[in-house]
């Protein structure tokens, strides 16, 4: 059964006009390695630790500022949630079509709240908190092609042509505003659309950033903002001590005008300074040491990397399963045919380079996690290739081989061929990102023996059910399994509302 919505009544918990408060018991464990009679064994302890949280539900007006706002991502979302506000709906040739938020966890996910006469009841994951709206956000943002949002909509060849029909006269008018462009950081074959671009040195071009964000509040009289880069993948910066390795050597490269800052890095520290969210939908390196120095110091929300949308997020179900079942995946090949710009951009070696890590370390965590199966440093063959293929445009072709060994040296293996546009994967996950984003700055916590309430920490791990490499703070560990990376979001925010963390258990019925 399924309800809207719903309020939970606990003595842990206090409506106020402002605020839901909760008070609420995380049981967790403290291990310790002891010597007993000689012989050492593990001790685990289990330890309960009281938090108070604290959120606050007064939603803003929201303004999401993107980098690469007209790619295949940026025009696909845009048009996605003007259709969905205008309740658009258009012929395919298989139905009338409506507008959706399909492929969105927070606007067409759901999450069990209880059984009521022996039946499950589930509610809007969107219910567990008050977020913003999709319908309601105001875009903007950077791009280094000129075009506007209704020819970039029909450069990405991606949604139904009636659709884009009546889309067009709501996008013609959106115009991307100059980007920083530095060759050095794409692919040379992205230098024909670069016709858009912030002049100056990089100090200026950070200066630009902020005023653009300063002037795109102002005028569309938005509460907040959340910038987010889908802009073309760039390759690696190169980490230096004395460059980018300190928030202060960042920032005095940047007034050097050094040539290694790349333009992601200079608009994620635009936002920094400016105390905007940004979140990095792609693999490269934009969050060197010194930026996330300075987002820390500042607490200034920073989230990434690489959108989770298709291939990867299989992967990092389908190897939780096998580990989680007891079964050793020994290969893991994995192609892409890509016909699209980000395609093109992939085809040159060093942004490639920038994808097949982020693609690379998504099986780490649950490899590590079964050392049955696994010697230490052992690890399963891995390998990802990425083909430029024009004709597919952006309907990725992606193909795995799985193979795994399983009861008595047998071999078990698994072959999947997924078609599917990327951007109509991508532009869901970018919903989330800023919605989750935006939420988790509403959100206050305290632990027992802390005497102030405090922000999450501005390393947003929050957010890693949606990032292939999810970016976390120095010494926290990396979870790239799906299904945990969305019991922790889930459960964070269950416990906001002093909701016990849903444990399947059942009892009710044992
Ligand atoms: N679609 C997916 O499923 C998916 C998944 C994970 C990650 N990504 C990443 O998202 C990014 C965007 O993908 P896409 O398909 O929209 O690509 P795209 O090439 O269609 O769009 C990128 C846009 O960024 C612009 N751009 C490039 N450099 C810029 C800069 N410095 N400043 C401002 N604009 C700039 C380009 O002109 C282009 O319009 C890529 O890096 C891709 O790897 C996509
Ligand atoms: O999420 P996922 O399907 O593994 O990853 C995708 C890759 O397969 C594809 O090569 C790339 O172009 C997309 O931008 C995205 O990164």
């Amino acid at each position: 059964m399924f309800i809207e919505k719903f309020k939970v009544d606990s003595p842990n918990v206090k409506y106020t006009d402002s605020h839901i408060e909760s008070l609420y018991q995380y049981e967790t464990t403290d291990l310790v390695h002891e010597t007993r009679d000689g012989a050492s064994e593990w001790v685990v302890r289990p330890k309960t630790v009281q938090y108070n949280f604290k959120t606050d539900v007064r939603v803003p007006k929201l303004g999401v500022m993107l980098v690469g706002w007209g790619g295949n991502n940026g025009s696909t979302l845009t048009a996605g949630v003007i259709a969905n506000r205008e309740g658009i709906s258009w012929a395919t040739k298989d139905k009338v079509q409506q507008a959706n938020y399909f492929g969105s966890l927070t606007q067409a996910s759901t999450v069990r709240v209880g059984s009521y006469n022996g039946e499950e009841i589930y509610a809007p994951f969107k219910s567990l908190l008050p977020m913003v709206n999709p319908d309601d956000i105001v875009f903007g943002g950077w791009d280094i092609s000129n075009m506007n949002l209704a020819d970039s909509m029909a450069r990405a060849k991606v949604l139904d042509i009636d659709l884009q029909k009546q889309l067009r006269p709501y996008m013609e008018s959106m115009v991307p505003l100059p980007g920083i462009y530095d060759q050095d950081f794409i692919a040379a074959n992205q230098s024909s659309r670069a016709n858009n671009v912030i002049k100056g040195n990089k100090k200026e071009q950070v200066q630009q950033v902020i005023k653009d964000i300063r002037e795109f509040k102002e005028k569309n009289k938005v509460d907040k903002i959340v910038v987010l880069w889908t802009a073309n993948t760039e390759r690696y910066s190169n980490v230096v001590v004395g460059l980018n390795d300190t928030s202060e050597n960042l920032l005095s490269a940047v007034d050097r005008n050094e040539a290694e800052i790349s333009p992601s890095t200079l608009f994620a520290l635009a936002c920094v300074l400016e105390g905007v969210p940004f979140i990095n939908g792609s693999p490269q390196n934009t969050f060197v040491p010194g930026l996330i120095d300075l987002a820390i110091n500042r607490n200034s929300l920073i989230g990434g990397d690489d959108f989770k949308s298709g291939q990867t997020k299989i992967k990092s179900v389908l190897v939780d399963f096998l580990v989680g079942a007891g079964i050793k995946p020994t290969s893991i090949v994995s192609y892409n045919h890509l016909g699209n710009n980000d395609g093109m951009n992939l085809s040159a070696p060093q942004t490639f380079r920038s994808k097949e890590i982020s693609k690379s370390n998504v099986v780490d965590d649950m490899v590590s996690s079964n050392a049955i199966l696994y010697e230490p440093g052992e690890h399963p063959d891995h390998v990802i290739v990425i083909k430029y293929v024009p004709y597919v445009g952006d309907s990725k072709r992606a193909m795995d081989e799985y193979t795994a060994e399983i009861f008595m040296g047998g071999k078990q293996t698994f072959v999947l061929h997924n078609t599917c546009e990327d951007s109509l994967l991508a532009a869901p996950i970018i919903l989330d990102l800023v919605l989750l984003a935006e939420l988790s700055s509403r959100i206050e916590l305290k632990a027992e023996g802390e005497d102030k309430f405090h922000s999450f920490h501005p390393v947003a791990t929050i957010l890693s059910y949606l990032t292939k490499a999810p970016l976390v703070p120095p010494g926290t560990p990396v979870v790239n399994a799906l299904a945990k990376q969305r019991a922790m979001l889930e459960n964070i925010l269950r416990a906001c509302i002093g909701l016990a963390p849903e444990n399947n258990m059942l009892m009710e019925y044992k």
